[in-house]
């Protein structure tokens, strides 16, 4: 039996995250794997409930489970908090760190069927399959922060980067492996011309590189590789980078699986993953049954096969939404013409009915 804490968040999160529940039952009933899920507030609305976007109460379930699946936190309704209470990063960074996810993994992969989807051209993105390895818990998201108003009255903000080798080394391994098990190729983004959190990381990228000499090892400047991403993402297999550069990097790679509302992540580290899409809640399309539910249904895949062990299982809920995306089902940020376009709550149905039925 598996214990999931499910975070749904603010914004689409509660949509999407209640469509993967839906797919992780009809798992169940196709394979008989026992799923006990847990849901607690957090981000937003939990600020609005408690006063406090993490309650404790809420940071010890996600601890005691085997997995958690969150949905999206943040949303105008709460950007003039004070920093420390806004969701991002009065919840969902702590919620990181505390669990230990230190390496996040984040596939880019097209589907056969929505290679015309992408807004580039065909050749460009079809048979994509790219995974950014992204450092989760350090980086500039978590150093300090210092904003004061000088004697001129303009204000000054300092913000911390900070990285050591242990870091880089335990998220670099990560890369290294995942690398080794694919195409042996691993691409380390830094910014070494300037940065030097980046020339660290690039020492100690190389360094770890000795342990895997069946790895082909390449450096490349972060603003080269948002180009290349568009150019010819296909050069790429494992793409590793710190905290900041792999946010925005995998939002860009996103788009050529066709929409942001495919990509799923997990975030591994300790004993306890954390699945979640890699977009945001969207407060511009919540509450409207138009989310995109597969980046989440993509991350319980991620959570069968990383958390649970559980492959073949993981297998069935991609076949199924392969399958969906083959038979021309399409949510709004995918719709193309021909093709049937469906809600969010219909999307996950589907899914879910063409699982059990496989
Ligand atoms: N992990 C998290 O909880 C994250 C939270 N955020 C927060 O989310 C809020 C909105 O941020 P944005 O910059 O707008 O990023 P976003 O990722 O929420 O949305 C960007 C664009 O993509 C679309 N989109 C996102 N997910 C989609 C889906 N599943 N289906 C269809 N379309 C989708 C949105 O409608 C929007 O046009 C902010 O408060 C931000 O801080 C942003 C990123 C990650
Ligand atoms: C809201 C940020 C802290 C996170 C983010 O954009 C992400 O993890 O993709
Ligand atoms: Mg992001």
């Amino acid at each position: 039996m598996y214990t999931i804490t499910l975070l749904p968040g603010d914004g689409i999160g509660p949509e999407v995250v209640a469509g993967a529940v839906q797919v992780l039952q009809a798992v169940q009933e196709r394979t008989g794997a026992q799923f006990v899920t847990r849901e607690a507030p957090f981000g937003g609305c939990a600020y609005d409930k408690t006063g406090t976007p993490l309650p404790e109460e809420t940071l010890k379930l996600c601890l005691a489970g085997d997995a958690v699946l969150l949905g999206a936190v943040g949303g105008p309704k709460w950007d003039s908090l004070p920093v420390h209470q806004r969701p991002e990063v009065g919840a969902l960074l702590p919620l990181r760190k505390h669990l230990g996810v230190f390496a996040n993994l984040r596939p880019s992969v097209i589907f056969p069927a929505l290679a015309d989807a992408s807004t580039l051209k065909r050749e460009v993105v079809d048979g994509l399959d790219l995974m950014v390895v992204r450092e989760l818990t350090g980086g500039i998201y978590f150093g300090s922060k210092h904003r004061e108003t000088l004697p001129d009255g303009g204000v000054k903000v300092v913000e911390t980067l900070e990285y050591t080798t242990g870091e880089i080394e335990r998220v670099a391994r990560v890369a290294f492996d995942l690398a080794r098990k694919r195409s042996g190729k691993l691409t380390s983004v830094d910014k070494a011309n300037v940065l030097e959190s980046s020339r660290l990381w690039r020492e100690v990228v190389s360094g770890v590189a000795g342990e895997y000499p069946d790895v082909e090892l390449s450096h490349m400047l972060v603003d080269n590789c948002a180009m290349q991403l568009v150019r010819y993402p296909k050069q790429f297999d494992v793409l590793l980078t710190e905290n900041m550069f792999g946010d925005i990097l995998s939002d860009q790679a996103s788009q050529l699986t066709g929409s942001i509302g495919m990509l799923p992540s997990a975030g591994l580290g300790s004993k306890v993953g954390l699945y979640e899409p890699i977009h945001g809640s969207a407060p511009d399309i919540a509450g409207q049954n138009l989310a995109n539910p597969i980046a989440t249904i993509l991350s319980v895949a991620m959570m069968l096969r990383y958390s649970f062990d559980l492959p073949e299982a993981a297998e069935l809920v991609e076949k199924a939404v392969a399958g969906v995306l083959d038979e021309g089902y399409r949510t709004a940020d995918i719709m193309q013409p021909g093709m049937r376009q469906v809600g969010t709550v219909e999307m996950a149905k589907q899914i879910g009915v063409r699982l059990k039925l496989s």
